[in-house]
């Protein structure tokens, strides 16, 4: 973690944790806007009491009144985006900066009343840091330099003593600080507890050994998921049950410890030929696995399947210095086409088949293929059609 932003310093950690974030931070920004800026308007109150029912006071609600457009704006424009963090940042940051920039008249217009304006500022400093949602280095930038602006501003106008500024300058250089330090640490715990949420996740999530999602994860959200989104879209969705052949004499010749290298390099291999971020590899049990191959029919994922095949009978991997160890594996692949399949069946169903598959491949000889269609039925009976 950056120790000035108090951010990931790995960016697309940071961007999944504000994207993470993301809702809540919206509907953060939206209160916190709406909130500073009808408290702005409120406050035209003491600029008629102080100027009374003059141009300036006029004038002067002119600029709180477009602090409080600008809120609105900004809500509006997040609302029509929902995707865009950099969106909520920005106009959280031009909401912030116009807040500040509206006050230098009201204070020029009012400068008796500087030691007010001073607290006043020392106030909407903390907001900016903590209260309104924006990156720490945004948030110390725009404070900073108000700060700075709101001094010389405040001295120009001649109505405070030497050692009255003094203690003004002081007093905002700690609102500065206490503000700086304080939203430090709430953006360093929001992104500890997103760490450890996300280590907890991974792993309820994932086998420790291969890396692989668990079937946990597959049979409670990924199916399901995905199942869905083919059906919504009506697209096919293809699954590959894949097991490495006499695994067990792997084991029982080499070692156990030998068998879970050979295990990791199977997976690291089947890995490195699917598309990131699209397709899964699940580890089902055992040496057993599952790839989960979204828009994908069935000649597609035969194909992929007798790559496989081929790229982990060609492979060796190193279990000892000068060892290494070959095997081979058997693959079932089916593919459902939602274009075709319009009645409902167990999600299960579609895994059952490719499983069904796998055991045929091993019962034909193992290192090979075997492929069919999936027409799902409701119940147990799957109908299915030979392809090829
Ligand atoms: N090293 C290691 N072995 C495992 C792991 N999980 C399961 N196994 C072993 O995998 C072996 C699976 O053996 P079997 O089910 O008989 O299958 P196989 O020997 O591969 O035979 P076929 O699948 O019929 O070709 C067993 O010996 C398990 O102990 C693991 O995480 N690490």
């Amino acid at each position: 973690m950056s120790r000035l932003s108090a951010e990931f310093t790995d960016k697309s950690v940071e961007a999944h944790f504000s994207h993470h974030l993301l809702p809540q931070t919206k509907a953060q920004l939206r209160t916190t806007l709406l909130f500073c800026a009808t408290a702005y308007l409120l406050f035209a109150v003491t600029d008629v009491l102080a100027l009374g029912l003059t141009s300036m006071a006029l004038v002067l609600f002119g600029c709180r009144l477009a602090v409080g457009v600008v809120a609105v704006a900004s809500c509006v424009t997040n609302y029509l985006h929902p995707h865009s963090v950099r969106r909520v940042y920005l106009t959280a940051s031009i909401t912030e900066v116009v807040g500040m920039l509206a006050f230098a008249p009201i204070v020029l217009a009012r400068p008796a009343e500087l030691p007010w304006h001073s607290m006043s500022i020392g106030l909407m400093i903390m907001a900016v840091y903590l209260y309104i949602p924006n990156r720490l280095v945004y948030s110390l930038a725009i404070s900073v330099i108000s700060t700075i602006v709101f001094i010389v501003v405040a001295i120009l106008t001649g109505t405070l003593s030497g050692q009255e500024q003094l203690t003004m300058i002081m007093l905002l250089i700690l609102a500065n600080c206490f503000g700086y330090i304080s939203a430090r640490r709430y953006h360093v715990i929001r992104r500890e507890e997103f760490r450890v949420q996300s280590v907890f996740k991974n792993l309820s999530e994932r086998d420790p050994l291969t890396g692989c999602h668990n079937r946990r994860y597959l049979q409670q959200e990924l199916l399901n998921m995905e199942l869905s989104r083919a059906r919504r879209f009506r697209l096919s969705l293809a699954v590959i049950a894949c097991d490495i052949d006499y695994f067990k004499s792997v084991n029982d010749t080499y070692g156990h410890a030998a068998g879970d290298r050979v295990l990791v390099a199977f997976t690291t291999l089947l890995r490195g030929m699917i598309r990131e971020n699209v397709d899964s590899l699940i580890r089902f049990g055992g040496e057993e696995f599952l790839l989960v191959l979204p828009e994908t029919d069935l000649a597609g994922a035969m194909h992929l399947a007798e790559r496989m095949r081929l790229a982990v009978a060609a492979a060796a991997t190193n279990i000892a210095p000068g060892k290494s160890v070959s095997v081979t594996a058997s693959f079932g692949v089916t593919s459902v086409n939602f274009a075709n399949v319009v009645a409902r069946f167990p999600q299960e169903s579609v895994i059952e088949l490719a499983d069904q598959l796998l055991y045929a491949a091993k019962h034909d000889g193992r290192n090979t293929v075997k492929a069919l269609e999936f027409y799902g039925r409701p119940g147990l009976h799957v109908a299915a059609r030979a392809v090829g």
